[in-house]
């Protein structure tokens, strides 16, 4: 039974889903962004959590960008402009950062500076919250996040219409509780706001597990593979927010999330392979991040709802 089939008689889709065939032009893009990383090593700027700041600079250097990391509003918004995008967490915060997030989104909003948010975390505490909120107004690019993120934003941003109210279990953490099938009408409505106020009016929602998806808010895409190791080692999910916003220094929103969750994909396939537990995995990971090629990228499992 082929991936699709599979997924289709499974529960992870309620939806019937069709594989991309390998010459679609979408795979194309994906290759050739691939290659664009290795041969332009972008730089991606990350206000990040102080957990897992080293693994998303590393995991950036790996795919082949380069990192730089700040907390002081000044540093991000004088490097915003020379950076093909920033990159904020707020898994991690302190009492400052309200402030600081308000003008540094303030800023790469009114310069146009294309931004990744991954909302870790989202719907613990009232100072996380006031800042998510606060993105309303000065909106990322690209939101990466797993399905209980998603469905938190959502809900922060009032974005559902008043009768279809997704059932959700709400946040226990940085780990998600609700499943990406429940997260695909959030995911979708949260692009077509992002893409609304995008001045080049697009823009993506990219929601991690087991099956990753990714929307512009009209395609969903469905990206099974990948490894369950990518939960035993902390910051799967915020590495992959910083390397989304490496490759959205070379690509439009839709052709980086894509891009970058595909990597993630195989990259931690052959991990898997080569290691013996979370330690060896992460460190078999950062490697098959640098050696993986943008042909393998291109081709890995890609379904169309
Ligand atoms: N059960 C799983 N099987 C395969 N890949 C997974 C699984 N869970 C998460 N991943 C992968 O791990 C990475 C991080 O996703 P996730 O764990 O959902 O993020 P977060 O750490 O933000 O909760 C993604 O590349 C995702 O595809
Ligand atoms: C454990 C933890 N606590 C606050 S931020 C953080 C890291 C979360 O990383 P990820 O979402 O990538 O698993
Ligand atoms: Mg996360």
């Amino acid at each position: 039974m082929s991936t699709v089939d599979n997924l289709n008689n499974s529960n992870e889709s309620s939806v019937s889903l069709r594989e991309v065939g390998a010459d679609d032009p979408i795979r194309e893009q994906i290759r050739q962004v691939a290659t664009a990383v290795r041969e332009q090593t972008p730089l991606a700027q990350s206000f990040t959590n102080f957990v897992t700041i080293n693994l998303v600079a590393n995991a950036q250097l790996a795919a082949g960008g380069t990192a730089a990391m700040s907390f002081l509003p000044n540093d991000i918004t004088s490097l915003a402009e020379q950076c093909g995008a920033t990159y904020i967490n707020v898994g991690t915060l302190l009492p400052f950062y309200r402030d600081a997030l308000q003008e540094i989104s303030e800023h790469l909003s009114r310069h146009q500076c294309q931004w990744v948010l991954d909302p870790v975390a989202a719907g613990i505490g009232v100072a996380r919250t006031e800042i998510l909120k606060g993105f309303k107004d000065y909106p990322p690019t690209i939101v990466r996040s797993n399905a209980s993120e998603a469905l938190a934003l959502h809900d922060m941003w009032d974005l559902a219409e008043e009768d279809s109210s997704e059932e959700h279990q709400g946040p226990a953490g940085v780990e998600s509780v609700d499943s990406v099938d429940q997260a695909i009408g959030a995911a979708k409505d949260i692009a077509n706001y992002l893409a609304q106020h995008s001045p080049t009016h697009t823009a993506a929602v990219a929601v991690s597990g087991a099956v990753d998806l990714v929307t512009d808010g009209k395609r969903v895409f469905r990206l099974p593979g990948g490894s369950a190791m990518m939960t035993k080692i902390t910051g799967a999910g915020c590495s992959l927010g910083g390397v989304t916003a490496t490759y959205l220094a070379v690509a439009d929103p839709l052709v980086a999330a894509l891009s970058a969750s595909m990597l993630y994909n195989v990259a931690s396939q052959i991990a898997q392979r080569h290691s013996h537990g979370p330690g060896s995995f992460q460190v078999e990971f950062l490697d098959a991040l640098w050696n993986v090629t943008p042909e393998e990228i291109a081709a890995a499992p890609l379904l169309l709802a």
